[in-house]
């Protein structure tokens, strides 16, 4: 109960599992594909690290990958529509299913925080790639109460 997100979707190696099953079904998916068209395996890694330390891990995202900052700018100019964060939840949702303990306090706390991020992650898009952001702040942490910080 007292411990974090991070430590119950099983570290670093859980969430690159994850990464990893969501991303073979969104490069299955005739949707979402085109979207994807530049995706490299990089990018399933850089998916885990941010992930780790929005759920309670290291920092390291933060430390060495750009931060908010970046992970905002990886989405301008995508032009992402509703159908596309609708697939984009419904393949997560399915990749947590497979590959997480099945628990459903843990399952259900990620899709809130997925739920809230593809928003930001959506809203960000419509601006032209280049945009200047401002200072978006710190990466959000998530816990079992929601946003942290
Ligand atoms: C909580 C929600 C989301 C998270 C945590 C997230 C995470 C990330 C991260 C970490 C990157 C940078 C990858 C890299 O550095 O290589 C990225 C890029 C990207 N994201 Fe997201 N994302 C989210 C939502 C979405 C949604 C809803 C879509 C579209 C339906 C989307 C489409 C993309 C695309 C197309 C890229 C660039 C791909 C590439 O560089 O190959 N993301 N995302």
């Amino acid at each position: 109960m007292s411990s974090s997100l991070y430590d119950d979707v099983g570290g670093l190696a859980g969430l690159r599992l994850l990464s990893a099953a969501f991303y073979r079904r969104v490069l299955a998916d005739e949707l979402l594909a085109p979207v994807f068209a530049d995706f490299t395996p990089t990018h399933l890694d850089h998916v885990a690290v941010w992930l780790a330390e929005v759920l309670g891990g290291p920092a390291d995202f933060s430390a060495r990958l750009g931060g908010h900052q970046a992970l905002l700018r990886s989405h301008l100019g995508l032009g992402i529509r509703d159908e596309h964060r609708r697939r984009w939840l419904d393949l997560m949702a399915q990749a947590i299913d497979e590959v997480l303990p099945d628990r459903s306090e843990l399952a259900a706390t990620l899709m809130d925080y997925f739920e809230w991020g593809t928003a930001i992650a959506q809203e960000v898009s419509q601006d032209p790639a280049g945009t200047d952001l401002g200072r978006p702040g710190p990466t959000p942490r998530w816990g079992y109460q929601g946003l942290v910080h």
